[in-house]
Formats: C-alpha cells, structure tokens, sequence
C-alpha cells in the first residue's frame, strides 16, 4: 500500500518540518523538504507532489499561500497545515487561509501533542487529522503512522486545530507558574481553568466542545505546559526568572506561537465579548505591563464565581 503512496513535499525546514518529514520516511515514503532558504525552486519541488505538508510558522503561512497560488497548485493535491498559530492580519486560523485560497484541494489539519524533540528520539506519541475530506485524513493517518507515533482521525479541522494553537498562551502561563515556584495545587488549578477558557474561545471560533477535550485539546495542553521543551512554557519561565522579552527571543530555538497568538486572541475576545482571565495577564505581562507575581495576584482577586457556568 504505502510503496504506490503519495510523494511528499514538507513545506518548513524548521524542526517541526524536518520531524514531519522523518516520520514519513520511517515509512519508506518520498520526501522533500522546502524551506525559503533551500535555494531550490518550489514549482520544480513540488512537480509530482500529491502531498503538501505546511509546517512553517504562522508569519510564513500567508506568503507560503502566496507562493503556491503563483504556481497553479493541482486541486488533487492533498494539503495538510500542521501549523499552530493565528494569522495577526485576518485573526483567522490557518486552516482559513489555506481553505480560501485553495478551495478544490482536501484539506487536512495535524495537531497534537508533539513535541519534535521527543518524536525524534523515536519516543512514542500520538496525534489527530482532522479534515472534511475523509478519504484525505485516512491516507495522512497511513502515511505517517509507524511503531512510535499513533495517528487519529477527526473530523473536526478547526477545533483541532484551535486546541493546538490557543494553548501556547496557557504554556506561556505555566511556564510563569513553574518559573515562580507557585507549587502543584496552583499549577492544576491553572491548568484546569485553562481548558474552559480554551473551550470558550474555540468553540465562539466554530470548534466542537468535544475536540478540546481530545488530544489536540486537553493532550497538547498538559504536553506543552508540563514540558521544559516547549518553546512557550520556556518564554513563561524565563519571564517569571526575571528576564525580558527581547532577551529571552534572542535565544530562543525556534518560533513560540503563544506570543503572536497571545496579542491576536485578545483582539479576537475583545471583538467577541469572550472572558479570557487567564489570556489578558498573559497578555498584559508579554507588553511589559505587569510582574508576573502581579499577573498571579490579579487572576487570584478576581471576583468570586460559581466553577461551571
Ligand atoms: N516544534 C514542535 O515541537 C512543534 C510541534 C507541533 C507543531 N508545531 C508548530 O509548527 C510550526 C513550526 O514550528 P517549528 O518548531 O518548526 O518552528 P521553527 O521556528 O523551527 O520553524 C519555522 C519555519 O517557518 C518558516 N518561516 C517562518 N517565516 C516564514 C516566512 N515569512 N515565509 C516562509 N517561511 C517562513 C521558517 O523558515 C522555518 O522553516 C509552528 O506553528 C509550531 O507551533 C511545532
Ligand atoms: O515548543 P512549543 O511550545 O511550540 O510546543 C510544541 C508543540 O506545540 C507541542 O505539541
């Protein structure tokens, strides 16, 4: 089955790029990675390519589109985005943008908890497609399973794909929570106030509740807040140690989502009327506003609620 399957092209020669493409060839599959950098030309790259994998970041999203509608994509070719951010012009998520701009193509969203360093160590993993292309979902779920990454399907691109992309803001949190020592009942009471807020955002956006509370949703947030490799819980505990923005960016490896998607989402829920406790003090501590101590001591003031309403 997999010998006659789809050639690959993994757009992003970032780390999650290069983790997509090494799952692949696990599989024995045809891959090519294309990054801006690689000197190569993407019309030739992608020429028998049945399978386009977006793994760039958010900010390459819309000049990737751009790139790919300059070359007169073939609407058989099976797109998937695997980015987890949103787009600071439009708000919209990716999966929006692809899908306006190639509305003929199947579309297929992969999130989930994913760390690429584990993945590469060969360390058992699972993660979702999601798609409104059936047929396009069960042939990702084929081309990338293998012994240590066990791949899902749902039906439910959007919400799987918000699940991944507005956790970064509650890593972001945890990291602060870790990075200020505030012990294990303050870190699951975040977490656990995190996954409503999320739930509350994501499904305003068009997702199902249910996704959020699947792997894309409720796994990727413990994956990404529990973990020191995650890019956006290392920005929050860099900032609780007292370090700035700037210098914990300069540092960095690889792109922290959180931060963009911080800034888009507040402008999203001040448009939407959505109540975002945990996400304005993300956002009002990434603008240098507050002290992380403070963003803690504000969250605890709020007024008194009932838990579920
Ligand atoms: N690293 C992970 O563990 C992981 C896991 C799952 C999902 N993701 C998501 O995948 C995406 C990429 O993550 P990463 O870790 O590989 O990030 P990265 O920073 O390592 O790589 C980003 C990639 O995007 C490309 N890019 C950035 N701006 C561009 C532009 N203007 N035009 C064209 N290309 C551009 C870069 O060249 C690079 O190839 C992010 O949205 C991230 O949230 C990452
Ligand atoms: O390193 P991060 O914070 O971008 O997290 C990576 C993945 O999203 C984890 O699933």
């Amino acid at each position: 089955m997999l010998e006659n399957a789809k050639k690959i092209t993994v757009i992003g020669g970032g780390i999650w790029g290069q983790t997509l493409a090494n799952l692949a060839r696990r599989n024995h599959l045809a891959v090519r990675v294309w990054s801006r950098h690689s000197g190569e030309d993407l019309g030739n790259v992608i020429a028998d390519t049945e399978v386009i994998i977006s793994a760039v970041s958010i900010k390459g999203v819309a000049p990737t589109i751009e790139k790919l509608q300059q070359l007169q994509l073939n609407s058989c070719t099976i797109i998937v985005t695997a980015t987890k951010g949103l787009d600071p012009i439009t708000t919209r998520t990716p999966f929006h943008l692809w899908n306006q701009a190639f509305p003929d193509n199947s579309l297929v969203v992969l999130s989930g908890p994913n760390l690429a360093k584990e993945i590469n160590q060969g360390l058992p993993a699972a993660t979702v497609v999601a798609s409104y292309a059936p047929k396009a979902a069960i042939l990702l779920q084929k081309l990338l399973s293998g012994e240590s990454f066990r791949v899902y399907l749902n039906s439910d691109p959007l919400g799987t794909e918000l699940g991944g992309t507005l956790k970064n803001v509650m890593a972001i949190a945890s990291g602060v929570c870790d990075g200020l020592q505030l012990g294990t009942n303050a870190k699951s009471a975040l977490l656990t106030r995190a996954l409503p807020e999320i739930v509350r955002v994501g499904t305003c956006l068009g997702g199902c509740q249910e996704t959020f509370f699947g792997l894309s949703g409720l796994g990727d947030l413990l994956a990404t807040c529990n973990s020191p490799l995650s890019r956006n819980y290392q920005v929050g505990y860099q900032l609780a140690l007292g370090l700035s923005l700037p210098e914990i960016l300069a540092k960095l490896e690889g792109t922290a989502e959180g931060i963009n998607t911080t800034e888009v989402l507040m402008r999203i829920a001040q448009k939407k009327f959505l109540y975002v406790p945990i996400t304005c003090q993300v956002d009002r501590l990434l603008r240098g506003e507050i002290s992380p101590q403070v963003a803690v001591d504000e969250l605890m003031r709020r007024d008194l609620k009932a838990e579920f309403d």
